[in-house]
């Protein structure tokens, strides 16, 4: 990494389902992955790019490459809709072409891209646990399932950040997921997200979350997704245990444009 002297580097701005990152190619490591003041101030909305989140692609001497992904106020988790970005950007770089094996935080991930979609293998889950009326999946990262009806009436800001800051959840918190039902195999979600403190147009490991509370009591089953942010597809199996394996998240990851940033 260069010394803190600055520098200009381009950014290329993708969006998943309207989930919106800026991806930066760091593979000779020039951003300082410290610096959260700096993607905090990237993703600001008003005074930067603009973005729920912030990506950084590397080198990793295993994988095709490692996926940085920082929340837009410098926390840092598993990204579903983030690590299809960082796919379809990878192959952009010609890193890979239409298959890889790559490295997130919550480990190792294989993805396709195929029919102009990029599908997604998330990492197994081991349960489903229920909190009182609702339930909550960790699929990478945290999530809080809640099934609700008029969906789009629902007060998701209000009561997806009170779920989000509850004591159960403390300290690290979580994301808050609200399900209605469209059919057996399709649902709506909106989806309030930690680390950007609002709701998103869609949250990746969240409608899969979502999608193995509805039909968890299936062998195996496709739910199709639909989100403010457009549509996405899950598949999965469910083990003997209580889990799920093979669940692949599959949806659309288009670039916006590309820009230059002071770091
Ligand atoms: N905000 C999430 C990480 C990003 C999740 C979401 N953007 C996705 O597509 O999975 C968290 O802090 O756990």
């Amino acid at each position: 990494m260069l010394s803190k002297k600055s520098m200009e580097i381009t950014f290329y701005k993708y969006q998943g389902t309207g989930n919106d990152f800026v991806m930066i190619d760091d593979r000779k490591e020039n951003f300082d992955a410290g610096d959260l003041a700096l993607v905090s101030k990237i993703c600001d909305r008003k005074f930067g790019v603009g973005a729920d989140g912030l990506i950084l692609i590397r080198n990793h001497k295993d994988y095709d490459f490692e996926m940085i992904y920082f929340n837009a106020d410098g926390s840092q988790s598993m990204c579903g809709n983030g690590a299809r970005c960082a796919v379809a950007f990878s192959a952009f770089l010609e890193i890979i072409s239409d298959k890889t094996q790559f490295l997130a935080i919550d480990g190792p991930h294989e993805a396709i891209i195929q029919d102009g979609l990029v599908q997604l293998l998330m990492g197994d889950v081991e349960k489903i646990e229920e909190k009182a009326e609702d339930y909550f999946v960790n699929t990478g990262s945290p999530h809080h399932v809640r099934m609700v009806s008029k969906i789009s009436d629902y007060p998701v800001f209000d009561e997806g950040k009170s779920v989000r800051y509850d004591e159960m959840y403390a300290p690290a918190g979580t994301n808050v997921n609200f399900v209605e039902p469209i059919s057996k195999e399709e649902i709506y979600v909106r989806t309030y997200e930690r680390g950007v403190e609002n709701e998103t147009l869609s949250c990746g490991t969240g409608v899969t979350a979502c999608a193995l509370v509805y039909a968890k009591d299936q062998d195996k089953a496709e739910i199709k997704i639909n989100t403010l942010g457009g549509k996405l597809s899950v598949r999965f199996t469910a083990g003997q245990t209580g889990g799920f394996q093979d669940i692949w998240l599959i949806g659309p990851a288009e670039q916006v444009f590309t820009g230059k940033i002071k770091i």
